[in-house]
């Protein structure tokens, strides 16, 4: 089961949740009780007509990270996943400029590298250097070559989007070999990290369970409407160059006011 997708349960109640219902007079007030500790503790709502839901849990990756201190502040705002571009072109490139034992170190976020058409080799020896937890490969990988490293560490899949999208044949073949999916947009400018965004009603289409990253030109600005998506299979947004002082240098002010607006627009669609 995938984190952040359970099925709505109630869970057990813990002991200072019995002695409430206990000392209730019968057994409506017990329900009640027990409901209301149930949404204190688990965040769940009961909409207008009264169906019990879970509040939206988006989770939040922050890409192109080059900086300790950078990381450091991904932490402290509790962001879920960050980051690191292992491709040479890139003007993120993460190899020379943070130092990988820091990385190693660093615990309380999942740390994703990012690669482009790299060898198995260079993927699994940067997996072990950096301690990543997850790769998304995104350049042309075969599906082979994702089960192949998705033997040895989860694989996200990016997939960049142009006018239209071809779920059966450019897509199903990944999902046995992935743990997420990533859509980016398709851009003359490069393989990734151009600030471009693509037609999200795409995703309207999308035809799976397996859960995805949205990741595209995400810019400040738009937590509201992220957080009014209807994609039940959304995981997470993947910010990056727009928020950025310089590439690779991200500005801790744009990306904790839209870790924070997010989050808070989230708490508000139940
Ligand atoms: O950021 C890069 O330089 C990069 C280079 C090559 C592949 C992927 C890259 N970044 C990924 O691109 C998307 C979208 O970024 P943006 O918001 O458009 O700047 C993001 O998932 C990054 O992981």
């Amino acid at each position: 089961m995938e984190k952040g997708l359970r099925p709505f349960s109630i869970p057990p109640p813990k002991a200072a949740d019995k002695s409430l219902i206990i000392s209730a007079n019968n057994k409506r007030q017990a329900l009640a009780a027990y409901l209301l500790c149930c949404f204190a503790r688990k965040k769940i709502a009961p909409d207008a007509k009264g169906i019990q839901r879970k509040t939206k849990q988006m989770q939040i990756k922050v890409c192109g990270i080059t900086k300790l201190s950078d990381l450091q502040m991904l932490v402290e705002n509790k962001v879920d996943f960050a980051g690191f571009i292992f491709y040479e072109r890139s003007p993120r490139f993460a190899g020379n400029r943070i130092d990988a034992r820091s990385v190693r170190e660093t615990t309380g976020i999942l740390k994703v590298g990012v690669f482009v058409n790299a060898s198995m080799e260079q993927v699994l020896t940067t997996v072990a250097d950096y301690a990543l937890d997850l790769v998304q490969l995104h350049g042309d990988e075969t599906p082979e070559f994702c089960a192949a490293v998705q033997t040895k560490v989860p694989v996200i899949k990016a997939f960049r989007i142009g006018a239209n999208v071809n779920w059966d044949k450019d897509v199903s073949p990944y999902l046995p070999v992935t743990k997420y999916f990533l859509f980016d947009t398709a851009s003359e400018k490069g393989y990734g990290g151009t600030g471009d965004r693509f037609n999200w009603e795409l995703l309207q289409q999308y035809p799976y369970q397996h859960p995805f990253l949205l990741s595209g030109g995400i810019a400040p600005g738009q937590e509201a409407e992220i957080s009014s998506l209807h994609l039940p299979q959304l995981l997470a947004v993947d910010i990056n160059s727009k928020f950025e002082d310089s590439p690779g240098v991200k500005n801790p002010e744009k990306v904790s006011v839209f870790v924070a607006g997010l989050r808070k627009a989230l708490q508000q669609v139940l």
